[in-house]
């Protein structure tokens, strides 16, 4: 069996973070680890707390996965300082050689801030070079960039700006934008459209961590990088398709193995 490791935030609420990223890894086939790197009070509604977890456990935490188990693939989500941070970067970098997604989590779909300010500037020089793709949405690209964005065209010069500053391969979502759900895709070289139709629903906790955990464990079963998004683009739609009316704010993705099955969603 394949294997993903998903390093990110708990959410209490089970919509989005390592919660997401678990549910997404089970309904993929794949078997998932975890590294907690904070704890969220949250909900459908909100966040009304966070612990930074120890620095020493986090690293504790990846080292005592990596010296016994195998790893195909890597999520990275939620960490919120630069001490967080380095001891990520550092510790995967020892690792080397599986495919790293790094969703750069900024702020939730509540409005929480879940990276601090002064840690975006350390997020750029250690992770983004780290990884194999990173997945921004559009308020993240337009933080790591400082182009506003606001049409498809913005998007290909943000897309572009990001590469510029380190990254192998960038999927800028455009879930932001109004009108249809398109996500940019580039590759230092050539764009690619990954085109979505929009749900019209308030249903939406959670659907970056899914969409990256998606791309984690289709790179974990061997996939290549543009088939593996174009598989997590999939999935996304039909977790969205699906999402679940609970809670009294926005209720999160849906992750079970056979209704995606059922959809015909090729694994
Ligand atoms: N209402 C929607 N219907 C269909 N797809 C959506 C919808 N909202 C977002 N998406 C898609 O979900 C994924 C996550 O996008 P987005 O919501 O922009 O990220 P984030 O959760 O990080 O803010 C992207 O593939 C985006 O195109
Ligand atoms: C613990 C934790 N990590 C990440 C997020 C943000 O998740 P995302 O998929 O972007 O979903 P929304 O917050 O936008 O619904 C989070 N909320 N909590």
């Amino acid at each position: 069996m394949k294997t993903a490791l998903t390093i990110a935030g708990s959410d209490s609420g089970g919509g989005a973070g390592i919660q997401a990223d678990l549910k997404t890894f089970s309904a993929h086939g794949v078997f998932g680890m975890s590294v907690i790197t904070a704890v969220t009070a949250q909900n459908t509604k909100e966040v009304r707390g966070v612990q930074n977890i120890d620095v020493d456990i986090i690293r504790q935490q990846i080292e005592a996965i990596y010296d016994d188990l195998p790893v195909n693939a890597v999520k990275i989500g939620m960490l919120s300082s630069v001490e967080i941070i380095d001891t990520v970067s550092s510790s995967l970098k020892e690792r080397k050689s599986q495919p790293i997604v790094l969703d750069p989590v900024m702020i939730s779909k509540s409005g929480h801030s879940l990276l601090l300010p002064n840690a975006v500037k350390a997020l750029i020089e250690k992770l983004v070079p780290l990884a194999d793709i990173i997945t921004p949405n559009v308020p993240e690209a337009e933080e790591l960039t400082g182009i506003k964005i606001q049409t498809e065209e913005d998007m290909v010069t943000a897309c572009k700006k990001i590469c510029e500053l380190g990254a192998a391969n960038v999927l800028l979502k455009g879930g932001h934008l109004e009108g249809e759900p398109h996500d940019l895709f580039f590759n230092g070289e050539n764009i690619h459209w990954f085109k979505g139709k929009r749900v019209h629903t308030k249903n939406t906790h959670g659907t970056g961590c899914t969409l990256s955990s998606a791309i984690a464990a289709n790179l974990a079963k061997e996939n290549d990088l543009y088939t593996a998004v174009k598989k997590a683009k999939q999935y996304i739609s039909m977790a969205i398709t699906h999402s679940l009316d609970i809670g009294k704010g926005h209720g999160p993705t849906h992750h079970f193995y056979e209704l995606y099955q059922k959809a015909g969603y090729q694994q």
